[in-house]
């Protein structure tokens, strides 16, 4: 898949009027939102992330909503996502759409699956060869990994990449995928988070969907959701979606418009 080369327009009215547009004919809405940097702030430490109030707030009244589905959808695990979110009604994706959990329970891809042992000694490598750069850790996250440069001199950063790669390339069935200060080591499985989106596409033919995130791996939903549904991208970058929002208090924002305009032009609840 070719990295987008187009930067996106920062949200405004006439994109608005397009949403609204596409509401009005659609059979219900399908809201994917992704959690570190769109509903939480970026922080230092990843234990410490959390998401808006406001945010909180504007999923629960939206997750109330008959005729809207609302699936978050991260690069962490599914556990430590669910916890962190907190909302029943929720559909949750983590590892990056490796394990899906909605009303039927939950679900995990096999080969990341089988995967997993691979993964553990993997990281356990990554930890030994890692373990004196300062400010450097490794989250185990049970289907994939992530190593946090955020808090490493940037003198060690280039290192510490090229280390995790060497370690990973060296390891069958696994790979290495850029993200926000962090390289995320995932099973080597064509699956991104657009395969959550065309799964609550398949459960909700008709809706319109928009697909909301800050990082790399947000492209595949950005891709899966355009064009018939709509991207936001949370910063500025190329990307494929077609509009953009500074921060996560610009998703605060969006998200209180579409709290509004679903009340107040409810689209289509499910048959
Ligand atoms: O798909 P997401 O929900 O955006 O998850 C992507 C990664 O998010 C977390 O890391 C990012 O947020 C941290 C806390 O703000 C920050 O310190 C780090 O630099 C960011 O990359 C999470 O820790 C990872 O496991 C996720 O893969």
């Amino acid at each position: 898949m070719s990295a987008p080369t187009d930067r996106a327009p920062r949200l405004d009215h006439e994109w608005l009027s397009r949403v609204r547009a596409a509401l009005a004919s659609a059979d219900g809405l399908i809201v994917c939102l992704d959690f570190d940097g769109t509903l939480a702030p970026i922080v230092e430490d990843p234990d410490d992330a959390t998401m808006l109030p406001a945010n909180r707030r504007l999923l629960r009244e939206l997750v109330d909503t008959p005729s809207v589905t609302v699936a978050v959808v991260s690069g962490r695990s599914l556990d430590d996502l669910r916890a962190r979110v907190g909302l029943t009604g929720v559909h949750y994706a983590g590892n990056h759409g490796l394990a899906f959990e909605g009303p039927d329970g939950r679900e995990v891809v096999e080969a990341a699956q089988g995967a997993t042992r691979t993964l553990d000694a993997t990281v356990e490598t990554l930890e030994s060869r890692l373990a004196d750069v300062p400010g450097c850790t490794v989250e185990d996250k049970g289907l994939t990994a992530t190593v946090h440069t955020r808090c490493v001199p940037e003198s060690a950063v280039s290192t510490v990449r090229e280390t995790t790669t060497a370690v990973v390339d060296a390891v069958d069935g696994l790979e290495c995928h850029p993200g926000k200060q962090i390289v995320e080591v995932r099973p080597a499985v064509a699956v991104g988070k657009d395969r959550i989106v065309d799964r609550l596409r398949e459960r909700r033919p008709g809706a319109c969907v928009l697909a909301v995130g800050d990082d790399i791996t947000d492209e595949d939903a950005f891709r899966a959701a355009e064009p018939a549904g709509f991207g936001v991208l949370v910063g500025d970058r190329p990307t494929a979606a077609s509009v953009r929002v500074p921060d996560p208090q610009g998703v605060t924002l969006l998200l209180g418009w579409l709290v509004s305009t679903c009340a107040r032009h409810p689209v289509q609840p499910p048959s």
